[in-house]
This record gives structure tokens, sequence and C-alpha cells, in this order.
């Protein structure tokens, strides 16, 4: 049995290679399929164990009041199921735009849940875990399950798949799309039939796309000055937006090129999510 104390884990960043929107259900939640993948680069999250039940959030996250924070929420809800009197400092290191389509809040929730299960050695299963991340936000289950999937529902049914190994370059064009104003918009395409057979078959488009280049003029001139170098996409509800390669050399090209208005960075895919990972070497060996 391991006893640490102290430990980091990365909370890593996601794409979505595609985003179809389906229907919008009477809870005004959309039916959507898409497929997850994670990157190797993410927040860094550093937590160690206090004795009194107190939570702490520290680092980069003068932005987000406590209550509101994803971290903070995922320790309480945690604590609260798990009736534990155990407690936690958190540290947080921010590398993902808020806001940028990357996942960064999910991700800090799920990796959280993930730590404080091994913490505080309280042996859920991921199962549970998903089922209680949930709760914090659609996306928090994939996260939590940490393989590459196609998702259905409102993103929370999880069909895993394989994917080949590839670099992006992911640029945040310094714009802050808000999910819910998305969902909300009028405008939204909401009516994509769904995939019927073998996905890889199928055009694979974001939906969101077409509102998004228009709410956000920045958006567009970023997925048109990225066609320079190949087929560019939005991820999620933006506003990053990415290009695809088979090599580190290509994405790093792009990313030596990009105009200095925008942030962008590099990395490759994982089919198993750097967290668990990270989890399983801390953990288990
Ligand atoms: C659509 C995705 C694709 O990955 O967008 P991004 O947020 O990553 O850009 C996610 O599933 C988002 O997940 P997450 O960011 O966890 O969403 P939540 O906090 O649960 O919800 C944020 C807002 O989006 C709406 N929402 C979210 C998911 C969904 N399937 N249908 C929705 O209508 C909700 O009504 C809510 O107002
Ligand atoms: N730890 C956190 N990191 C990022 N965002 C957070 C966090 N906690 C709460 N939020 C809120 O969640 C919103 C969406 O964050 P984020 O996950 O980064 O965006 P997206 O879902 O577009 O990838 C932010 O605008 C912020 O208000």
């Amino acid at each position: 049995m391991n006893n640490k104390t102290s430990f980091s884990l990365i909370a890593p960043a996601k794409l979505n290679l595609f985003l179809h929107i389906n229907a919008r259900r009477e809870d005004g939640y959309h039916e959507l399929e898409t497929l997850f993948t994670f990157l190797n680069f993410g927040d860094e999250l550093h937590f160690e164990l206090t004795t009194d039940g107190s939570i702490s959030v520290d680092g980069d996250t003068k932005d987000i009041p406590l209550n509101d924070n994803l971290i903070y929420k995922a320790a309480l809800l945690l604590q609260t199921h798990c009736k534990s009197s155990l407690g936690v400092k958190i540290n947080l290191i921010k590398r993902l735009p808020m806001g940028g389509g990357v996942g960064g809040g999910s991700s800090d929730a799920a990796s959280t849940l993930l730590a404080l299960n091994k913490l505080w050695k309280l042996a859920l299963n991921l199962e549970t875990l998903a089922q209680l991340g949930l709760k914090l936000g659609a996306d928090v289950p994939v996260f939590i399950q940490g393989q590459s999937a196609i998702a259905h529902g409102i993103g929370e049914k999880l069909h895993h798949v394989t994917l080949e190994q590839k670099w992006y370059c992911v640029v945040h064009p310094n714009q802050h799309v808000s999910t819910a104003k998305i969902f909300t918009h009028p405008d939204l395409k909401r009516d994509t039939p769904k995939i019927i057979g073998d996905w890889k078959h199928h055009t694979l488009t974001n939906d969101c796309e077409p509102l998004v280049k228009k709410l956000c003029p920045e958006v567009e001139k970023t997925l048109q000055w990225l066609l320079k170098y190949a087929p560019s996409k939005m991820t999620g509800t933006g506003s990053c937006c990415f290009v695809e390669f088979a090599s580190q050399v290509q994405a790093q090209d792009v990313l030596e090129n990009l105009p200095h208005t925008w942030q962008g960075f590099v990395a490759s895919s994982a089919n198993v999510s750097p967290a668990q990972t990270e989890l399983t070497a801390i953990f288990d060996q």
C-alpha cells in the first residue's frame, strides 16, 4: 500500500475531433456525438494531505471565486459523498486557456477526484467517480474514464476507441467562448442525424463552428490562417482551433509562425489520459 501524502498530477487537455449535435432535450441539454482524444499537455495540480478536514485551493485561481472553482467543488463533493474527515491543500498551475474548449475546468475536476480517491484511500471505482463527476459537468466523466472515446447522450455515455497517435498545434485566439451561450443560441445547428455504422466513413464536423465563427470573427481568422498548413477545426464550443500532423516537426513549424496576438501549444495525442498514466506510476508501481 502506497502511503504518499503529497504528489502532483496533470489535468490534461482534450480535443473534440468532431462534435455533432443531434437534438435539444427538454431540460435544455443537448444530445450529441463527439470524439474525444487526450493531449500530453495540461494544467498541473499539487495535492497535500491535511488531517483536519480543511480544503484549500491556491495558485493560478485568482479569477475564479473559491465556491465556483471546479477543483474545490470536486474535493467538497467527494468529501461529502464519502463522509471523509480528511482534507487537502491543492495548488494549481494553469496552462490551459479558460473557456477554450480544451476542457481545462472539467479536467481539473476529474484529476482532483482521481487524486483524492487515492490520497484519502477511498477505493471508489471509476464508474462511481464518473457518476459523481457528471454532477460537475458533462465533460468530467470522459476525463475520469481516461480513454479516448466517442461520447453519446450529453457526453457521458462513452464508447472507447483506439486512435492513431498524432501531433497537434492548438491555437487560442484570445477569446473566451461561453459553452452555455453557444448552447442557448437560437442559430445553433441542432439537427445532425446520428451516425449509422462506422464513424470513419462519415463527414465529421463541429456543429458549433459556424455559429462561433459568426459571433467571434477572431476564431474565423484563426481557422483561415491555420488552413495554410492543414485542414483546421475548432474544439468543443471554442475558442481553440487546431491542426493535425503525423510529426512533431510539422506542428512545431505552425507554432513558430503563429501571429503574436494568439497563443498556442504543440502536443501529441494519447489514447490513455496522461492523468491515469501518472496516477498508476505514483501509486501502483
Ligand atoms: C460540448 C462540450 C464538448 O466537449 O463543450 P466544451 O465545454 O468542451 O467546449 C462539453 O461537452 C461541454 O461540457 P461541460 O463544459 O462540462 O458542460 P456543462 O458544464 O455540463 O454545461 C455547460 C453548459 O452547456 C450546456 N450543455 C452542455 C453539454 C451538453 N451536452 N448540452 C448542453 O446544452 C448546458 O446546458 C450548460 O449550460
Ligand atoms: N479550475 C477551473 N479551471 C478552469 N475553469 C474553471 C475552473 N473552475 C471553474 N471554471 C469555470 O469554468 C468555465 C469553463 O472552463 P473551461 O473548462 O476552461 O472551458 P471549456 O469547457 O470551454 O474548455 C470557466 O470560464 C470558469 O468560469
